[in-house]
């Protein structure tokens, strides 16, 4: 089964390019002003070109209104927003309906009954997302390095398409496909040397597990 894997948070050409190197499905750009990974849309703009017809760019939006989106849809111009907000499902829909981009709802999760929040959205969101909770004093709804237990998405129903993520890095992936066999992956903070700072070496590290882990599985 193929693997999608989205490298999240990009900032620099450098981290861009051991993103694409690695062989990411996806690049993600932080439109949230407290996060130390947020980029003005027209640089994600400039960025994103060297993705065109290797990756899909991902524009990701905490509850933002459509003045701002409009703003990023135009400048960045992404394949595919991912909503990491409290947005409800007619949100979702509404947003599809105006920019015609797929929608990648962020969810997060702690135990096995929060899949529940899932019910609303499906036939509405292409994909999902699964993320930990925010910690405590976090001021970030994302990106924060925390993982939940694996093991609540071994038993989704294998029509759900989703991204696992959150404290995802290169010495817990081996475990965590083995745990969850997820679609996709999702790492931010698992690849940067400081918050916001992504180092192009942990990219390719993390590319390197993972393909060892997969190596692993099939042998
Ligand atoms: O990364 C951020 O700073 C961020 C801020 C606000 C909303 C979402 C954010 N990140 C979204 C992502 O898709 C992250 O990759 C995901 O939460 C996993 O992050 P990490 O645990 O650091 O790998």
């Amino acid at each position: 089964m193929a693997l999608d894997i989205k490298i999240c948070g990009l900032k620099t050409d450098q981290a861009m390019a051991a993103a694409l190197a690695g062989g990411a499905s996806h690049v993600g750009f932080i439109f949230f002003a407290k996060s130390p990974r947020y980029v003005e849309p027209a640089e994600a703009g400039r960025l994103r070109e060297a993705a065109r017809g290797r990756a899909l760019a991902v524009a990701v939006t905490v509850d933002a209104t459509d003045a701002f989106l409009d703003g990023i849809v135009e400048r960045m111009q992404p394949d595919m927003l991912q909503l990491h907000g409290s947005e409800t499902p007619e949100r979702v829909a509404e947003l599809k309906a105006r920019y015609g981009l797929p929608v990648m709802k962020a969810l997060p999760l702690g135990e096995a009954s929060d899949l529940d929040r899932m019910e609303p959205f499906i036939g509405i969101a292409d994909r999902f997302l699964f993320d930990a909770k925010p910690p405590k004093g976090s001021e970030l709804p994302g990106g924060n390095g925390v993982a939940f237990d694996w093991r609540i998405l071994a038993g989704l129903d294998g029509g759900v398409d989703y991204m696992l993520s959150g404290g995802l890095n290169a010495a817990n992936i081996g475990d965590a496909l083995r745990l969850a066999n997820p679609p996709g992956i999702d790492i931010s903070s698992g690849v940067e040397s400081a918050p916001g700072v992504k180092d192009p070496a942990l990219i390719e590290q993390f590319f390197r597990a993972v393909r060892a882990a997969r190596d692993d599985r099939a042998a």
